[in-house]
């Protein structure tokens, strides 16, 4: 972390902004190393063409509101009763590494949400508490504001809905805090934080991502913030600049699942199997660095062979997943369906349901996708072809918000 970014992680509260705002940030889809990129391994991440939007509108009436459609959450808050609850930041950012768990214990104790059943709607208002406590935590006066988050994403589906809730707080929080700037944007445009602004939002989205995941990798909020296609390793990302455009059909089997009770289910298999799952892990770092590597030589030329390596890593990776114990029949059943047209698939995310990704390649007949996309829903799945590569964050103005979207954001 640069020592500027350290003076305004400890600044003392800037310029608060008192403008209404829209903020949104994309989903993502895991080409390689979901689960052992939390044990240190590389992960392949996209940006995918789904995003959570976040309409901020600032209040004089000193309620805090918080509005989540999408989950049926409403609540409201004054200002007054959160006070008691601040704590001074830590005076050391290296601190930001791990939660602040004197907070975490209030927010639970305030809420009276257990840790032991982690649920959707206290999740996520604790995530919106623990980053409205901390970037405020210096503010003479705690701001009073409504938050309404509407999202295209299915909602703990492996395509990081909760990293992209967590990086429109983070954005719209720091923004009003003037911690970072608000920057210019056009009307019927969007417009984009500096690096250092997006390294800062990337950091508090990080925390929200703790608060709901348990011990995330931070993988997702890093596409959520950055957009595109990255390497991620230990904290370590990477964009990747010359991939050829995969063409990628998503599938969401809709059977819920929670990523912090996978994430938790693999690190109790490694600490009961060590020597058994370490080889696996390693292996699917292999898997990422290999599809790193083939992504490279295809920005050149792009062959069959090629596309062929891509599909043989997949059916691994997905294998690999079944061992570490995140799959799912629904998964296998996908995996099976498209096959039989000769496409290759695995899971994407934490697994145990929510989506998979497929891999199309560019000549892939549109008859078999028409046709592998009909079985699919006749399962019961939903099923699309994805744009990736997608900018991250964005500050948007209002005519720049697609209509649908801006209704619902309106009408809270
Ligand atoms: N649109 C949203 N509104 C409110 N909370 C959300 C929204 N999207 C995600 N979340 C939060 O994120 C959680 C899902 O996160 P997770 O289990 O990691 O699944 P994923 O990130 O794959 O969608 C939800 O339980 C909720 O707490
Ligand atoms: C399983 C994991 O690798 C990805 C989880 O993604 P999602 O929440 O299922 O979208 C966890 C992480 O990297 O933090
Ligand atoms: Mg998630």
């Amino acid at each position: 972390m640069s020592s500027s970014m350290c003076h305004v992680l400890q600044g003392q509260c800037l310029l608060m902004h008192s403008t209404e705002l829209i903020v949104s940030a994309p989903g993502k889809a895991i080409l390689h190393g979901e689960h052992a990129v939390v044990h240190g391994k590389v992960a392949l991440a996209v940006s995918v063409n789904l995003r959570t939007y976040l309409r901020l509108q600032p209040s004089s009436s000193g309620i805090l509101r918080l509005h989540l459609p999408n989950i049926e959450v409403f609540a409201s808050w004054d200002v007054s009763t959160l006070l008691p609850l601040r704590l001074p930041r830590a005076a050391d950012p290296r601190d930001l590494n791990k939660l602040d768990l004197a907070l975490f214990q209030r927010l639970h104790d305030f809420t009276g949400f257990t840790d032991e059943a982690p649920d959707t709607h206290s999740m996520a208002v604790l995530a919106f508490l623990y980053i409205y406590l901390s970037i405020f935590a210096e503010s003479r006066e705690l701001p009073a504001f409504t938050v309404t988050v509407c999202s295209e994403l299915p909602t703990g589906a492996g395509l990081g809905s909760s990293a992209a809730f967590s990086v429109c707080l983070s954005a719209a929080m720091l923004s009003v805090q003037g911690a970072i700037s608000l920057p210019p944007v056009h009307p019927e445009s969007t417009a984009r934080w500096r690096k250092e602004e997006l390294e800062l939002i990337n950091i508090w989205a990080f925390q929200g991502e703790r608060v709901i995941h348990g011990t995330p990798s931070g993988v997702d909020n890093a596409v959520g913030t950055w957009g595109g296609i990255l390497r991620y390793c230990a904290g370590n990302i990477t964009p990747l600049s010359r991939v050829p455009m995969l063409r990628i059909l998503l599938t969401n089997t809709k059977i819920p699942r929670s990523t912090k009770l996978l994430v938790a289910g693999v690190r109790d298999k490694i600490k009961k199997f060590p020597s058994i799952m370490a080889p696996v892990l390693d292996s699917i770092d292999g898997i990422s660095i290999t599809c790193e590597q083939t992504l490279q030589e295809m920005a050149n030329d792009a062959t069959p062979e090629h596309y062929s390596v891509l599909e043989e890593l997949m059916d691994i990776n997905q294998h690999h997943l079944n061992v570490v114990g995140v799959g799912h029949a629904s998964l296998d059943h996908l995996c099976r369906v498209t096959l039989a047209r000769g496409l290759h698939s695995k899971l994407t995310g934490a697994g145990g349901g929510g989506c998979g990704i497929t891999l199309l390649r560019p000549d892939t007949d549109s008859l078999v996708l028409q046709s592998v996309t009909r079985e699919l829903r006749d399962c019961g799945y939903d099923c699309w072809e994805t744009s990736i590569g997608v900018p991250g964050v964005q500050l948007h103005s209002a005519s720049s918000v697609k209509g649908d979207v801006l209704s619902v954001l309106n009408s809270y």
